[in-house]
C-alpha cells in the first residue's frame, strides 16, 4: 500500500486503528470541555462553514490542531464567537474521530491525497443510463472508494426515460446493491419519495461524472432556497463550482438526513486502496482468505479464493465481481 503520497495534512480512521492506544493523549482536550460541537457543511480556502445547533458558523482551524484538516462532515468542538454574526469567526479545536472516509488519491492536478468527505453512512454513485453513457469502471471505482472508507453504496440511475436500467443492474446483480431508478420528469411525482427512503437518517456523500443529472437530483431533495443552478453555484458561498474544491452538505427537505453534494470528481485514484478493506464487502469470502500468503492482492495466481470457491463455499459471480472491483485499481484515470 502506498503511503509516502499521502498528505500530512489529513488524518483518518486508518492511521489510528486503536484511538487509545500507544499514542500519548494530547493535552489540549481538557482545555476544551466546554468546547460546541459542530458539524462541517463546506470548506472554502481555510474557512469552515459549520453547523452549531440551528446556527452557522465560520470557523477557522485552530493552531493547535496543527496540520490534521477538518473536512465536510466531520464532528469539530468549537470555541470562540459563535453567534454565526456577519464578520465572526470561531476556532475550531477538536476534530472528533471519524467513521467513514470518502478519499481522493492524488492526481495529476493535486498532488495529495485528500479526505472529501467524513462521516457520511452511504455513498450515492449517480449514474445516467443515457446521455452520457453509463461508464461501469467509473462505477466500480467508486465502490471499491466506498468500500475501502466504509460507506454502503447505493447506485442511483438517472434519465430512465432514455435508457432500460436492466442491463446496467445486470451487472451489478452479485454485488446485492442497493439501487434506486429516477427520471427527472418523475421526481415531484413520487420519485424523490422513492430516493428519500434511501436517504432517511443517513449522512449520504453524492457522487457522479458531469452531466449524469446529480444536481437536478439534490434539487429535488433539497429545500428550494438551498438550489444550485445547473451548471453549480455553491449555496453556502454564492460561488461558483470552479472555485471550490469542497463538498457541501446539505439537509434533506422532508426527513431527516443529509445530502454531501460533491464538486464534479472526474474519477477516482484508487492507489490508496487496501484489498483486506474492500474484502470486507465481501462477508461470504472473507473465511476464503485465510489460506492466502501474506498481503495478497486476492487478485493473484497463489490466493486462496479461487480453491474456495472451486469448493463450492461462495458464489463463483462473486468472486468475479470482487476480481473486477480490484482490478479498477489497475486503470487509473478511467
Ligand atoms: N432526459 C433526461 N434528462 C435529464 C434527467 N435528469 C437531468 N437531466 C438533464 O441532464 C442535464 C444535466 O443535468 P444536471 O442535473 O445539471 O447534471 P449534473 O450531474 O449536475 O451535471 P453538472 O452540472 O455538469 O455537474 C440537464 O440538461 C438536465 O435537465 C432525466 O431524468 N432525463
Ligand atoms: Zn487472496
Amino acid at each position: 500500500m502506498r503511503r509516502y503520497g499521502k498528505n500530512p495534512d489529513e488524518d483518518d480512521i486508518r492511521s489510528r486503528p486503536n484511538p487509545r492506544g500507544s499514542r500519548p493523549r494530547t493535552n489540549i482536550r481538557p482545555k476544551h470541555e466546554d468546547a460546541a460541537e459542530g458539524m462541517v457543511l463546506t470548506v472554502d480556502r481555510g474557512r469552515l462553514t459549520c453547523l452549531v445547533e440551528d446556527r452557522t458558523v465560520v470557523a477557522m482551524k485552530a493552531r493547535e490542531l496543527g496540520r490534521k484538516a477538518a473536512v465536510v462532515g466531520d464532528r469539530v468542538g468549537l470555541v470562540g464567537d459563535l453567534s454565526g454574526r456577519k464578520d465572526t469567526l470561531a476556532r475550531i479545536v477538536r476534530i472528533e474521530p471519524r467513521t467513514s472516509v470518502l478519499r481522493r488519491t492524488a492526481d495529476d492536478d493535486d498532488p495529495y491525497e485528500r479526505v472529501i468527505v467524513a462521516n457520511a453512512d452511504q455513498l450515492a454513485i449517480v449514474t445516467a443510463l443515457a446521455d452520457p453513457e453509463p461508464r461501469p469502471r467509473l462505477i466500480d471505482r467508486a465502490l471499491v472508494a466506498a468500500y475501502d472508507g466504509g460507506l454502503e453504496p447505493l447506485l442511483v440511475l438517472t434519465k430512465s426515460d432514455l435508457a432500460p436500467a436492466e442491463p446496467l443492474l445486470e451487472t451489478y446483480r452479485p454485488l446485492g446493491l442497493r439501487y434506486v431508478v429516477t427520471r427527472r420528469d418523475e421526481l415531484a411525482d413520487g420519485g424523490a419519495e422513492r430516493v428519500r427512503a434511501h436517504l432517511e437518517d443517513r449522512t449520504t456523500a453524492f457522487v457522479g461524472h458531469s452531466g449524469v443529472g446529480k444536481t437536478t437530483l439534490v434539487n429535488a431533495l433539497v429545500a428550494k432556497e438551498r438550489h444550485r443552478v445547473t451548471g453549480g453555484v455553491n449555496a453556502v458561498t454564492g460561488r461558483g463550482r470552479h472555485t471550490t474544491v469542497s463538498a457541501l452538505a446539505l439537509p434533506l427537505a422532508g426527513a431527516a438526513g443529509w445530502v454531501v453534494d460533491t464538486p464534479g470528481i472526474r474519477s477516482f485514484g484508487l492507489a490508496h486502496v487496501d484489498p483486506s478493506r474492500v474484502i470486507l464487502a465481501f462477508p461470504d469470502l472473507v473465511d476464503g482468505t485465510e489460506g492466502c500468503p501474506r498481503a495478497c492482492s486476492h487478485d493473484e495466481p497463489d490466493c486462496a479464493l479461487d480453491a474456495w470457491v472451486a469448493d463450492g463455499h461462495a458464489d463463483p459471480a462473486r468472486l468475479y465481481s470482487l476480481r473486477r472491483l480490484l482490478e479498477v485499481r489497475h486503470h487509473e484515470g478511467d
